[in-house]
């Protein structure tokens, strides 16, 4: 395949981006009022108002030319279909399959009675857990549940248990991740032993921060309940069921799911296990048919109508064409503080590559840093260097059109806010003390969801996930693995003992660095 920046249809796009010679989309709405209506479309019962971005109609019709030629419409049939599109470790990505009930196969097997199998016993468990024939083993209900993961093994399900809190009506989810462990600490030491559940969520079960807090989990358990209280405190969810039980669970403790599942798309199978139990598997089931809608738009409508290409066509429109190297993700809503992590992660280590599908290397840029916040604490944080910093930046704001908590004039004024900020980042503000002066220009999108509960989180969800792989498509680079990540794993096993203080450093910059460390743990 031609690289991205050679194509005919990207090299057009660049001639049109000089044609429109900087046009920002304050000029783009006053040439054309009626731009809100063009620009906004809808996705499953989402509404994403693209009119703040620096585009015509004709730079639309353009990308979705790129698209075309680039081969999007192939890709995502193919994604469908079950085809080993994760090409370096030869995996379907068929997580959309977690989330409906049609036949798929993957290698030749029909993957759907599987997952039925292990939704129904996800319904059994959760629902056995909420309420309270599931015991401790002391005999007591369970009133904790506690997530031990990290990465795609964690930042789903932390995020949807905390968007849906206020629907949350069983025992209270927790999530620790870190392998430091002063967050175990602080995370156990307000829960009672005897009314905990852990679930270890793990696709490969050999994660070590994963594993370092399951390890800390049993002992803790143990140390209260005795070593027979396992089998009543720990169930896991992983695509490695034989590490699982060899790690001392009991099979029947243990959820399996495909490895064609990938880390960062897990949510919707067993790793979601905490926010079944939170919120009850009916929830959970909506949050599912939520995602199921957006797969059924992104595999059908047209790419002229189709949300989450849309999302990616701008998002290379802002990235490669305009120079934007960072994105912010900005809900306005405190329930989804989660979401800019779990956006982030699945962007930067998706698409954060630097050779396309064949290995070549790329001559031009791939994903944005991602970063970004709940508004409107952001706006106190970092707005200032979105209205007045010096880099190109994109934006995504996410507004809920119902108001979230008991007070509706509230709501208004964090309404208020959102569409404030898109707006100042459009149309900026010249004042004759150039420190006050907001150039404006900045480009964003707002997706409006009608209420936050798991219907639409599920779509929202859904929607950044095929945003990110359509986007990868374009690059032309798989999404769907993470190698870079494993050179510091690696390196980290190897500095070990030194840092234990049981051997030497493998270089020198490293041994001055321990030894500075080490130094200051002593001056204590
Ligand atoms: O589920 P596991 O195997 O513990 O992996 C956790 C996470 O680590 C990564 O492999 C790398 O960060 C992620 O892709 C994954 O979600």
């Amino acid at each position: 395949m031609i690289p991205f920046s050679r194509s005919p249809a990207w090299l057009q796009l660049l001639a049109h981006r000089d044609a429109l010679g900087g046009k920002t989309a304050r000029e783009l709405w006053r040439a054309d009022p009626a731009r809100g209506a063009k620009l906004t479309v809808g996705c499953a019962e989402l509404a994403l108002d693209f009119s703040k971005q620096p585009v015509s109609e004709e730079t639309l019709a353009s990308l979705c030319a790129l698209a075309r030629e680039r081969g999007l419409p192939e890709a995502i049939a193919a994604l469908f279909s079950g085809a080993p599109v994760n090409t370096t470790e030869r995996r379907a990505a068929l997580h959309m399959a977690l989330r409906g009930d049609e036949h798929t196969t993957v290698g030749g097997v029909d993957v759907l009675p599987e997952i039925q199998r292990g939704r129904e016993r996800m319904r059994m468990f959760s629902q056995a857990v909420r309420e309270g024939h599931w015991k401790g083993a002391t005999g007591a209900p369970v009133r904790h549940v506690v997530g031990l993961g990290i990465g795609g093994s964690s930042l789903g399900p932390k995020l949807a248990a905390k968007a849906l809190h206020a629907i949350a009506d069983g025992p209270q989810a927790h999530f620790i991740e870190n392998l430091d462990p002063a967050e175990f600490d602080d995370t156990v030491g307000r829960l009672d032993p005897a009314a905990t559940l852990f679930v270890i969520a793990s696709k490969t079960f050999t994660t070590e921060e994963t594993m370092a807090n399951a390890a800390s989990a049993r002992a803790w358990i143990e140390r209260s309940l005795g070593p027979g209280a396992v089998d009543r405190h720990f169930v896991a969810a992983t695509a490695s069921p034989e590490r699982a039980t060899a790690w001392g669970l009991a099979a029947c403790n243990v959820f399996p799911f495909p490895e064609w599942v990938g880390g960062r798309f897990s949510l919707w199978s067993e790793v979601g296990l905490p926010v079944a139990i939170a919120v009850g598997m009916t929830a959970f089931d909506r949050l599912l048919a939520g995602a199921h809608a957006v797969d059924l738009e992104f595999r059908s409508k047209p790419l002229e109508r189709n949300a989450p290409v849309l999302l990616a066509l701008l998002s290379v429109w802002n990235r490669n064409a305009l120079g934007c190297a960072s994105h912010v993700v900005l809900p306005y809503a405190a329930r989804l503080t989660g979401l800019t992590p779990y956006v982030q992660a699945l962007e930067m280590e998706s698409n954060g590559k630097r050779v396309d599908r064949d290995g070549t290397l790329l001559d031009f840029a791939t994903a944005p840093a991602v970063f970004g916040g709940e508004g409107t604490p952001g706006q106190h944080a970092f707005h200032q260097w979105l209205h007045q910093g010096t880099d190109a930046v994109s934006s995504d704001f996410i507004v809920v059109a119902r108001p979230m908590g008991s007070d509706a004039d509230r709501h208004a004024r964090l309404v208020a806010h959102a569409a404030a900020q898109s707006e100042a980042l459009m149309n900026g503000v010249e004042t004759p003390e150039p420190w006050r002066s907001c150039p404006g220009g900045r480009a964003s999108t707002t997706i409006v969801m009608p209420a936050l509960d798991p219907f639409h989180l599920g779509s929202l969800l859904a929607l950044y996930e095929h945003k990110v792989f359509a986007e990868g498509a374009l690059w032309g680079i798989n999404s769907f693995d993470q190698w870079g990540v494993e050179l510091g794993k690696k390196i980290a096993g190897s500095i070990l003992p030194a840092a234990r203080g049981e051997g030497t450093a493998p270089d020198a910059a490293t041994a001055h660095l321990l030894s500075v460390i080490h130094k200051l743990a002593q001056s204590g």
